[in-house]
């Protein structure tokens, strides 16, 4: 298994996994996603985003984002997604490398890579996609019902959010 995280999120690796050894990632669909924190090198608190559908996920908090279109990088995808869903710019921090090979495994048919990322222009609104938005701090990270992939992520999460910054 073959898996090239990008170091420079500005890159232009896709980021496809190529060849199988049976973990399934080479038959999963990318999505890309963002961490957005007020601080990417300190961040206190992240953006959750409760999504409308479809109609089995919906009610559902994530993390904004959504699948790399062909010919797409994954970052090219992200702002994309970010710009379409909350109407925002941001900057793109550091990559929560995940346990599989790089990424998050999040259902049975998509793995999922996210990057840290702050606010440059724009405030973030439920465009489309989300009917709410919401800062959560470490303490309240578990306040909304995650989708059942981005568990363990938030988990993850919940060490670098520093509960001393404000
Ligand atoms: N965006 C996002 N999708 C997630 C997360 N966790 C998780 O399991 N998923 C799942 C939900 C969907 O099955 C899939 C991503 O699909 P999506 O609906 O967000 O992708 P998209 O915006 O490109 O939507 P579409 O154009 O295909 O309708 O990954 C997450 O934190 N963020």
């Amino acid at each position: 298994m073959t898996y090239q995280p990008s170091a420079d999120p500005t890159d232009a690796i896709t980021g496809e996994w190529s060849a199988s050894d049976g973990s399934g990632l080479a038959s999963r669909r990318l999505v890309v996603a963002a961490v957005i924190v007020d601080d990417v090198v300190t961040p206190t608190r992240l953006l959750g985003a409760r999504r409308v559908r479809p109609e089995e996920l919906a009610g559902r908090w994530e993390f904004p984002g959504g699948k790399v279109d062909a010919g797409e990088t994954p970052v090219g995808a992200l702002h994309r997604e970010l710009r379409e869903e909350l109407g925002v710019a941001v900057e793109l921090g550091a990559e929560l490398m995940g346990p599989d090979d790089g990424g998050w495994i999040i259902t049975d048919r998509h793995v999922m890579r996210l990057w840290f990322a702050r606010v440059t222009d724009g405030d973030p609104e439920p465009l489309v996609e989300h009917d709410e938005l919401r800062w959560l701090d470490a303490d309240g990270l578990f306040d909304v019902h995650w989708l059942d992939g981005d568990v363990r992520i938030v988990e993850a999460l919940a060490s670098h959010l520093d509960r001393d910054g404000g």
